[in-house]
């Protein structure tokens, strides 16, 4: 039940302010644009696309968030901006999905139309968030049941996996990967052992792009790079391993458009999972916090 036009006549303004910001976040520092987007991921993947994640501490704590999500203070300048035009009409869970987009498209991605009316939770939870978010150790079944869970098919799987085109990850996520897997380039692998030292607890938390080919603009080059064993994460590479989703990834890295036209089909699908409506849940004045 969310709309197209939900704010046309409460907010008029709500997604050209949005816009607006992100472009100039993401013109200034353009691995804000992954940031923002993968916020989006970790919001509905957990309790669904309610601005739970935005909640101080809880399901920030989580591992796969705690020293990893970034764009905090962009989404609550954002919202400040936003309330300056229209008091307590837009959720934070909103601004997440259309920043999201905004995002993707200030990186020379797809656009979409983002449904709205999604409402805020007075809610958030660590455990939920480590059992819903999937781990780079992750094998092909484990994340085509994590994100089947969600409603997302394989074909939706693939193609958001298609986000590591853009952004960064920390030595931790990788480190077993680049010293202890086959399935690499030998040279892609040598090249990231240099900074990522083989120590657990040496380096942890240094950064290099999922996509080396070309980290800040949104292609197809993800799935290129699996074409040839460089895909950074475990998860990454389980992708074209051999298994069942190889004739998709081959497709993306051939077919630009078709990867497009999927991804903006799968994070509108994305973007519906449960979301609070109606009178559930709150417009939060301040996004970090319930009223
Ligand atoms: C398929 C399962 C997925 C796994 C296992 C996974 C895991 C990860 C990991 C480990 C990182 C690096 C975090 C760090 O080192 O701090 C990362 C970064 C990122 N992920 Fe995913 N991810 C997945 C799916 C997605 C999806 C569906 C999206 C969005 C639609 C997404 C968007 C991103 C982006 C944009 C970054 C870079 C963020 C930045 O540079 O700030 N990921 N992901
Ligand atoms: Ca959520
Ligand atoms: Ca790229």
């Amino acid at each position: 039940q969310l709309s197209a036009t939900f704010y046309d006549t409460s907010c008029p303004s709500a997604l050209s302010t949005i816009r607006s910001a992100v472009t100039a976040a993401v013109n200034s520092e353009p691995r804000m644009g992954a940031s923002l987007l993968r916020l989006h991921f970790h919001d509905c993947f957990v309790q669904g696309c309610d601005a739970s994640v935005l909640l101080a501490g809880n399901e920030q704590n989580a591992i796969p968030n705690a020293g990893s999500l970034r764009g905090f203070s962009v989404i609550d300048s954002i919202k400040t901006q936003v309330e300056a035009v229209c008091s307590q009409t837009v959720s934070c869970a909103d601004i997440l999905a259309v920043a999201a987009r905004d995002s993707v498209v200030a990186l020379g991605g797809p656009s979409w139309t983002v449904l709205l009316g999604r409402r805020d939770s007075t809610t958030a939870s660590e455990a939920l968030a480590n059992s819903d978010l999937p781990p780079p150790s992750s094998d092909l079944a484990s994340l085509i049941g994590n994100f089947s869970n969600k409603g997302l098919d394989v074909t939706d799987m693939v193609a958001l996996s298609g986000a590591h085109t853009i952004g960064q990850s920390q030595c931790k996520n990788f480190r077993d990967r680049i010293y202890n897997e086959t399935n690499i380039d030998s040279n892609f692998a040598t090249a990231l052992q240099a900074n990522c030292p083989r120590a657990t607890g040496t380096g942890d938390g240094n950064l290099t792009p999922l996509d080396t080919t070309t980290p800040n603009a949104f292609d197809n080059a993800y799935y290129t790079n699996l074409l040839s064993n460089q895909g950074l994460l475990h998860s990454d590479q389980v992708l074209f391993n051999g298994g069942s989703t190889d004739n998709t990834v081959m497709n993306f890295a051939s077919n630009p458009a078709a990867f497009s036209s999927a991804f903006a089909t799968a994070m509108v699908k994305m973007g519906n999972i449960s979301p609070l409506t109606g009178t559930q849940g709150q417009i939060r004045l301040s996004c970090s916090k319930v009223n």
